[in-house]
């Protein structure tokens, strides 16, 4: 296995016709469909990547921007944005397209973590990524700092870290009302 490869040699795209039977309620697709899918194209792509099956360990915040319509051609698009030990983050943006009049919605984005495992069951190593691009260099830059950040933001409300009283005022204004027992 290579030891450093681009995105371009794991970039993944589906497009999938929506049908009656993925709509909810109001006559939209389901959300959950849309992120069933996400959730395949990343793994296809994670896979490809790290030439090994691969489990999704987090998903990053999903804007649902514009709802996908019965009737349209649903595109996914994925590649590798950073790669880390055992973890790759999987860039994922949604596009949607009426057949009739040609015009392409960007639906939605995210960002999903995931981890390679070997025969064996243990996380595996991954090639890195090359860096070619500016843009290369944004998104691995920036799911960097998406990283850190959330590490951050756990450490900080670990329960034994929660330090309730720097909270309260922070609380003042929301739709709670304090009833401790
Ligand atoms: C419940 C479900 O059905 S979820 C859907 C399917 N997914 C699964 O089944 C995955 C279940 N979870 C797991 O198997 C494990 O918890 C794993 C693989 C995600 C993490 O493995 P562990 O051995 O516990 O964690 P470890 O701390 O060694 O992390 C391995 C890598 O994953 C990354 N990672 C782990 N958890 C997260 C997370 N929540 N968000 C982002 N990255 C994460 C770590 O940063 C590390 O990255 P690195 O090797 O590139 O530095």
């Amino acid at each position: 296995m290579k030891k450093f490869k681009s995105s371009r040699e794991s970039r993944v795209s589906i497009t999938e016709l929506m049908l009656p039977s993925h709509s909810n309620f109001g006559g939209k697709v389901h959300g959950g469909h849309i992120l069933n899918l996400m959730d395949q194209i990343a793994f296809a792509c994670a896979s490809k990547h790290s030439q090994s099956y691969c489990v999704t360990a987090s998903v990053n915040r999903v804007d649902f921007l514009n709802p996908i319509e019965v009737g349209e051609l649903a595109t996914l698009k994925a590649s590798i944005n950073y790669t880390g030990k055992t973890s790759m983050v999987v860039g994922v943006r949604v596009e949607s397209e009426n057949i009739t009049t040609g015009e392409v919605k960007h639906c939605n984005s995210s960002y999903f973590t995931m981890v390679a495992k070997g025969k064996d069951g243990k996380n595996k190593t991954v090639p890195g990524l090359i860096l070619k691009t500016k843009q290369d260099i944004r998104r691995f830059a920036r799911s960097k700092e998406r990283k850190q950040s959330a590490f951050k933001r756990d450490s900080k409300y670990e329960s034994n870290n929660f330090k309730v009283n720097e909270y309260l005022e922070f609380l003042q204004g929301e739709n709670v009302k304090m009833d401790f027992d």
